[in-house]
């Protein structure tokens, strides 16, 4: 604010012309001037018959202040209507709604009938009680003490950027006295920090500079003023602008600054990956044996899954193999978020504590499930376990949408807890579908690592081949002992196996769709807390309504497209020791346009075969897999996939 003595007489002058302030009564111009209704519409204390000369003065030194406020700034004056005239109200300082009613919540009684001393010359004025930088000291008539105590209080009238900011709440104008002098600047001000000095730079650096920090390069410095065509010869060139000052260095106490500079610069490159909206599912290159579930390296000698994987050792490093794929090992970069505070696993919480032994479920209780046959139980603990490597969800080529969807909608609800009580649970239901060796197991098994859960896997050919009545123990057995160590994951594949519409001729095991029904419906797994099922199948339009609505998502796993086969392919042939160059990678993703994730790796295989592998002492050639192509090629007609999509559009999730 820039105040001019023109301002102040201007202003000066302009209540007296409008208002007669050294009167307690209003001048007769004033009431005429008043609209009929205005006073209401208005609500203005000044308005009042009973208006002390303090009030008056007061009333001058805001709007001093407010319209010089006005006049001198440089923008576009706003409508004064904007301003908080609800502070002049009486009694509803600060208040920026108008009032609601034509009357005023508060009477509005003369500021007399509570000043025992008005008009004392007290001299409590702007220097006390006010303060204004503007006009302090320029009043040309003496201020009266604006409030006493006890007194219908005109000091909240008083707001803090008033210049009163110092003053106590219960602070009372001594009557007849000077007013102490305003406090010394220091006591207006919080003492500065240790080490920040009151006049000093913001920060203080050391005399010397901080050593050059990584990372923190120096600005280049600005280009050169372009040449100036377009001025005429006359005309001088414009003056470059000095070069804007260095950089300044970060402090070294905030250490935590160039780790976060690198995760973001992580982040940043793992958003510059190729998946679109879902980057940070960057496909993890090969880093562990085959992940099918078939060819798991026989001396695994890691725990089981929900035990191995899931508590991570107190300072071991983050695998940088994550579903953020690849990149600098997290713990290198001490990311306060995404530390190990965050592990996920520790929110499931069914989760039992102590670990269970090794090849077998840990029955809470010490005793087997009630109802179950003992016999199926050891069968599913000792066949149906699977301890193989856990898969991230980079180890999943493409399928970056799905990827989202699973761990948006699945994982991330199962491993919160519900925010309130009565919310609504997270689905504990998820049928996979789409061609056959899509990856849809494999995406099953990831759903197990994300959750930190134990793999509990049953084939529906497998349940139905020993009859119904075996099968049907063998299905309860499975869902008991998955209850049994929460959290767990049920995959159970070829779902359609187990029911009874069959159209391929082999006979139906419809029997086993009873039980089926029942352990989804609660009686078993589904129904239980930390227990989840996965049924997946290649032939969705077998299923029956029934057991449809019971998956309560349905996802469409598709075929991998050409950046994922070539992702694909390149793992499977690096574990043949055959590196193709890029030409011929892309030729080969190209020739390979409908082979799911598995046919591509029976490519591999017999192309291996075909050249004599293992054995023959050289790597596999573009040729051998050029000689393979004409043997395995892909199953799933252009006519299946559009029923795939058909299907996905009428009862699938959607993702
Ligand atoms: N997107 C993928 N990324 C990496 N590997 C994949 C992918 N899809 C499939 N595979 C590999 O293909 C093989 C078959 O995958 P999987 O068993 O998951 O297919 P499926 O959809 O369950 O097949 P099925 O319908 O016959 O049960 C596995 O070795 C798996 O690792
Ligand atoms: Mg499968």
């Amino acid at each position: 604010m820039h105040w001019t003595p023109e301002h102040a007489q201007s202003l000066n002058q302009w209540p007296e012309q409008h208002l007669d302030v050294s009167s307690t009564t209003p001048s007769p111009a004033h009431k005429l001037e008043l609209p009929p209704g205005g006073r209401q519409r208005c609500h203005y204390a000044w308005a009042h018959d009973d208006i002390s000369a303090l009030t008056a003065s007061n009333l001058l030194k805001r709007y001093a202040e407010k319209y010089s406020g006005v006049l001198d700034s440089p923008y576009e004056r706003p409508a004064l209507g904007g301003y908080g005239d609800a502070a002049f109200l009486n009694g509803a300082k600060g208040d920026p709604e108008p009032w609601p009613g034509p009357e005023p919540p508060y009477p509005l009684a003369s500021l007399h009938e509570g000043l025992p001393g008005t008009k004392s010359g007290s001299g409590g004025g702007s220097g006390g009680l006010g303060g204004s930088p503007v006009l302090g000291g320029n009043l040309p008539e003496p201020l009266y003490a604006g409030n006493a105590c006890g007194g219908p209080s005109a000091a909240p009238e008083y707001g803090a950027g008033y210049g009163g900011g110092y003053l106590a709440p219960g602070y009372c104008a001594q009557t007849g006295t000077a007013l102490p002098p305003p406090p010394p600047a220091a006591l207006l001000q919080p003492p500065p920090p240790p080490g920040y000095g009151p006049s000093g730079p913001l920060y203080n650096y050391p005399a010397g500079g901080y050593a050059a920090q990584p990372g923190y390069g120096a600005l280049p410095p600005p280009p050169a003023p372009p040449p100036a065509p377009y001025l005429t010869s006359g005309l001088a060139a414009p003056t470059p602008l000095p070069a804007p000052a260095p950089p300044r260095p970060a402090p070294t106490s905030y250490s935590f600054q160039a780790a976060e500079a690198g995760v973001s610069l992580k982040r940043k490159a793992a958003d510059e990956g190729a998946e679109g909206r879902y980057r940070k599912y960057v496909y993890e290159p090969a880093k562990a044996p085959a992940a099918d579930g078939a060819s798991y390296p026989a001396t695994d000698n890691g725990e089981c899954r929900g035990n191995g994987f899931r508590p991570k050792p107190p300072g071991a490093a983050e695998e940088a193999s994550g579903k953020y794929g690849g990149g600098v090992p997290l713990k290198v970069l001490g990311s306060p978020v995404y530390g190990p505070q965050l592990e996920p696993f520790e929110k499931f919480p069914e989760r039992a504590p102590a670990p269970a032994p090794r090849g077998g479920f840990a029955v809470p209780s010490g005793e087997p499930p009630k109802g179950v046959d003992p016999g199926a139980l050891e069968l599913v603990t000792s066949k149906m376990l699977d301890c193989g490597p856990p898969v991230q969800w980079a180890d999943v080529a493409g399928q970056g949408a799905l990827k989202a969807a699973l761990e948006e909608e699945l994982v991330w609800p199962l491993l919160r807890p519900p925010a309130y009580p009565g919310s609504p649970r997270p689905p504990r239901t998820v049928l996979l579908f789409g061609p056959r060796g899509a990856g849809k197991a494999l995406l099953g098994r990831c759903l197990a690592t994300q959750l930190g859960a134990t793999l509990l896997r049953l084939r529906g050919a497998t349940l139905a081949a020993p009859g119904a009545a075996e099968g049907a123990h063998l299905l309860q057995a499975a869902f008991a002992a998955a209850r049994c160590r929460p959290p767990s994951v049920l995959l159970i594949s070829e779902l359609d196996a187990l029911l009874p519409a069959r159209d391929d001729g082999v006979a139906a095991a419809g029997a086993l769709q009873a039980p089926l029904m029942a352990c989804l419906d609660g009686g078993c797994g589904a129904g239980a807390d930390g227990v989840l099922v996965v049924g997946t199948t290649s032939r969705p339009a077998a299923l029956d309504e029934a057991t449809r609505r019971r998956f309560a998502l349905r996802f469409y796993v598709a075929l991998p497209d050409g950046p994922a086969r070539g992702q694909i392919l390149q793992r499977a042939l690096a574990q043949q020791g055959c590196a193709l160059n890029e030409r011929e990678l892309a030729a080969l993703v190209q020739g390979t346009q409908g082979f799911s994730g598995g046919e591509l790796g029976q490519l591999c295989q017999q192309a291996a075969a075909g050249a004599g592998l293992p054995g023959l002492q050289r790597p596999l050639s573009y040729k051998d897999l050029e000689a393979a192509l004409a043997k395995v090629g892909p199953r799933a007609s252009p006519k299946d996939l559009d029923s795939y999509v058909e299907w996905d559009k009428m009862y699938g999730s959607g993702h």
